[in-house]
């Protein structure tokens, strides 16, 4: 049997984050490969006009949950759900229930975030760093606690470009942003904010960096483990392949280019993707609970999960292989055909959004007005434009992250739970994965029926022909009225044209150029 399996067995666990993508995957591997674990609190608070009940009953009853059904047939009856709010003074969690976790609870896994690029500095740091800091005094009050794990972010350091499985310190203490956010008004907040994150991206990123700092600063005697995972995407194998619940990291961009939405965008194609499955980062962090509980390392050991030095896949081959799946794997009713360029200048990125993403967008809109609809297409397009800016950092940039914590523990492992709690990305097959997160975000995001196959096929070969009806229409009306009627015209219709047909060969060749070297990369 696996070793880290039955060390979950019957302990009590507490999962903050549980209702999130990472903690839903952690909740069903604990409940499959240890049945016999005697609870799992878990914080929840009521969302979207559900209850906590309601919450928990859509997880448990998900497809997700399938497997865990069949091994613990009263997964109900162990899975507690604890009111409480990360953004509250004691997380407004109740007296009893408060005396329950702190008396009961064996370990902890602290997944809760806001992942939230934009958000404002204040409430990123109130969840990000207060309430890891909050969770950390309830922590050490807890006399049964064998393990806190704490999940961070491989981008915590996106500052640096080699990092290391240490935790490295922020100008300012984490104390006195936390102690600043009291006083200060939001203007000023908002403010400062550039000045705090410094060549940090985001609050996002910032804001976790800060939280690691408390870790380390209020671990006092607990036997405490941070992880960092890079960017979380659809499972690899557990408990079956491509699942995946939300928009985050690649999930949303894949969605745009399968429908056709997204047809250019900034990436540098020999950039690694430092892509990693959730699965893969809930084994790791499984067996790093045991180990920090069981080995009690005499420091907080900080463990990267990331698939860059290991097993490195670049965007432009990520980018190839999810075009690639369309084709067998189309998603229904595409607004264009999936297409992909990849640019590296803001010049060519500023000519294609033109091209290709506002212009159809105003187009179609004109067609909507004169079909007595409303226009959305422009508004639709202008934030996921938006979105895509925000994401340009990581997909323009690569990061070494040294695994030296990570590769120790696997070699720690039994063969049994090497296989059991398998974190060893080297074994993982792109092609197939990629395959499969398409396959997962057409199934489980976007909720269509495999059936729909052939008419999603069908629906891209009408809008290839619409394309070249569309471009013969305008080169005769073009024609028509202009080059028919005057020399001078003529003359600036061939400089256009001439100028068009350089730019566009001249946007593919550096494209392309970057996109197959580094797909033979
Ligand atoms: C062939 C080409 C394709 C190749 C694939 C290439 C893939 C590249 C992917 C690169 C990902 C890099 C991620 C780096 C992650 C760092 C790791 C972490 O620790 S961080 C952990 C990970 N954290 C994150 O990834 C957080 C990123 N997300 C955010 O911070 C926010 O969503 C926001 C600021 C981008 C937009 O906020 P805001 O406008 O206020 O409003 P909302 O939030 O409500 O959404 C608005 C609309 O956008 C939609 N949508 C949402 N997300 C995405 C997406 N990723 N994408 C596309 N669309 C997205 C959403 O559906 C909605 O649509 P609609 O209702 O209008 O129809
Ligand atoms: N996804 C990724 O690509 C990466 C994620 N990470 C880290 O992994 C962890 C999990 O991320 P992920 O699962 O993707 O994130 P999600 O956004 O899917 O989940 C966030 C979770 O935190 C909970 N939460 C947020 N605010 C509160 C609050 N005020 N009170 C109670 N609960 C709250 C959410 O609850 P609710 O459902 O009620 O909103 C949800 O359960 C985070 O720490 C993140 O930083 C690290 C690297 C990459």
């Amino acid at each position: 049997m696996s070793t880290i399996a039955a060390f979950y067995g019957g302990k009590s666990i507490l999962i903050t984050g549980a209702t999130g993508f990472m903690g839903k995957v952690l909740m069903e591997k604990l409940f499959r490969t240890s049945p016999d674990l005697k609870v799992i609190y878990i914080l929840v608070r009521p969302k979207a006009g559900q209850t906590l009940q309601q919450r928990v009953f859509q997880i448990l009853n998900s497809k997700l949950f399938e497997k865990v059904k069949e091994v613990c047939p009263n997964v109900h009856e162990k899975i507690r759900a604890i009111y409480a709010d990360l953004n509250q003074n004691d997380f407004a969690i109740s007296k009893e229930d408060m005396q329950e976790l702190i008396t009961c609870t064996n370990v902890v896994f602290h997944c809760a975030a806001t992942v939230r690029f934009d958000d404002p500095l204040r409430h990123a740091v109130q969840l990000n760093v207060t309430a890891t800091q909050q969770l950390l005094l309830m922590a050490s009050q807890m006399p049964k606690l064998e393990a806190f794990i704490h999940i961070s972010t491989a981008f915590s350091n996106c500052n640096l470009k080699h990092i290391d499985e240490v935790i490295y310190p922020c100008p300012v203490e984490p104390k006195k942003i936390i102690d600043s956010m009291e006083w200060l008004d939001d203007a000023i907040i908002d403010e400062i904010t550039p000045k705090l994150i410094g060549d940090r991206p985001n609050t996002y990123t910032y804001t976790k960096a800060l939280g690691e700092m408390v870790v380390q600063q209020e671990s006092g005697n607990l036997n405490i483990a941070i992880i960092r995972p890079s960017i979380v995407g659809a499972t690899w194998q557990e408990p079956f392949p491509g699942w995946v619940d939300n928009l985050n990291g690649p999930s949303g961009l894949i969605i745009a280019a399968g429908k056709g939405f997204l047809r250019a965008i900034k990436a540098t194609p020999k950039a690694v993707a430092d892509l990693i499955p959730v699965d893969t980062v809930v084994n790791l962090t499984l067996a790093v609970g045991w180990y920090t509980a069981v080995h009690r390392p005499k420091s907080t050991l900080v463990y990267h999960c990331t698939s860059g030095n290991l097993n490195p896949c670049n965007w432009g081959k990520m980018g190839f292989q999810v075009l690639a799946s369309f084709e067998k794997i189309p998603f229904e009713r595409a607004f264009r055909r999936p297409y992909a360029d990849f640019t590296t200048n803001n010049f060519t990125t500023q000519y294609w959004n033109a091209v290709s993403h506002r212009a159809p967008a105003i187009i179609y809109d004109f067609y909507l007005r004169l079909t007595g609809r409303k226009p959305r297409m422009t508004k639709l397009m202008n934030r996921l434009l938006r979105t895509v800016s925000m994401l340009e950092y990581f997909i323009n940039r690569s990061w070494e992250w040294s695994t030296y914590n990570t590769e120790m523990l696997m070699s720690e492992l039994s063969p049994e739970d090497q296989r059991v709690f398998n974190f060893d990305v080297r074994q993982l097959n792109w092609l197939e994965y990629i395959e499969n997160y398409v396959l997962g975000v057409k199934k489980y995001l976007l909720k269509e029926d495999m059936a729909g196959i052939p008419e999603a096929k069908q629906h891209l070969k009408r809008l290839r022909n619409i394309h070249y009806l569309f471009n013969t229409a305008l080169f005769l009306i073009a024609w028509r009225l202009l080059i028919a009627r005057s020399q001078m015209a003529r003359n600036v219709w061939f400089f256009i044209m001439w100028f068009h047909f350089f730019l566009q060969a001249f946007c593919h060749q550096e494209a392309r150029s970057d996109f197959h070297t580094a797909h033979v990369l």
